[in-house]
């Protein structure tokens, strides 16, 4: 595990751990949404032509601030106006500057799958993400064992949520390949170096299953990206920065899909 990685679990675990004994489980299937029908992100990508799942970021550990001045609700009805598969939403408050919050503003104004975007590494953040309308959690293969993403996978699905798994690496494909993931996402960026290579997605393509869509995460800067990684089978395409930085990111996100259409 990187030294950013270790960071961030062990605040995470104190986190959950203070969180649990704020709002109890009980109170958390209490909430209005916690029944809510959810829509299925791996479906939409399968059946969609663009296939971009757009993020909410305000900063984070590789870039500091990125965007701290903007609205979570106006950028979500940008996003699904401009016709995105998906929206992606950092809710970890000390490294990206996200909350819960943000994920429920979004879920207020859009029908649109969401990802709660978050280190997990409890069920009680799946309960969480399912009462505040995520459609779609992510299992961060680096940081959780393979029984952890089977407890975890297995118990999203029982919570009708999506599992997006994000792998780094062949070692960490094949430790954690199991029938209760939907999505395969390959994670550009290096979380030791923070550097981002495209190669990543294009070496791990061949080896990661067909039962999974594929999904490349990070670095994604320009169509031709896109339109390259398709030909390695992806169908997913994870943006955050390249949106993010700008004034109004659902307008990006808007030109961006025009463009991959021409
Ligand atoms: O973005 C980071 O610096 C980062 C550092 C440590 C752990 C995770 C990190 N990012 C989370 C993500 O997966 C990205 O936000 C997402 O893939 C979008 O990436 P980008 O398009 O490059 O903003």
């Amino acid at each position: 595990m990187s030294n950013i990685l270790d960071k961030i679990i062990t605040d995470k675990r104190r986190e959950v751990a203070l969180k649990k004994n704020i709002i109890p489980v009980s109170q958390l299937e209490s909430f209005a949404l916690f029944n809510r029908k959810t829509v299925s992100l791996a479906k939409n990508l399968s059946n969609s032509h663009t296939g971009i799942i757009a993020e909410h970021k305000r900063r984070s550990p590789s870039r500091s601030v990125i965007n701290q001045g903007l609205n979570v609700a106006d950028i979500a009805l940008g996003y699904e106006k401009a016709g995105v598969s998906g929206m992606s939403v950092l809710t970890d408050g000390k490294y990206f500057g996200g909350s819960l919050d943000d994920l429920l503003l979004a879920r207020s104004v859009t029908g649109i799958p969401l990802l709660r975007k978050e280190f997990i590494i409890d069920e009680y953040q799946l309960l969480e993400a399912r009462a505040h309308g995520a459609d779609v959690i992510l299992l961060i293969a680096a940081v959780l064992s393979r029984e952890e993403i089977k407890s975890l996978s297995e118990f999203a699905k029982s919570l009708s949520l999506d599992v997006l798994l994000e792998i780094h690496n062949e070692e960490e494909l094949h430790r954690s390949v199991m029938p209760s993931l939907d999505m395969l996402g390959v994670n550009n960026r290096n979380l030791k170096t923070f550097e981002v290579s495209i190669d990543t997605s294009k070496q791990l393509a061949e080896i990661i299953p067909d039962d999974f869509v594929k999904v490349s995460e990070s670095g994604i800067s320009n169509t031709e990206v896109i339109r390259d990684l398709r030909q390695y089978g992806y169908k997913g395409f994870l943006v955050g920065e390249n949106f993010m930085k700008t004034e109004d990111p659902g307008q990006s996100a808007s030109a961006f899909i025009k463009k991959l259409e021409e």
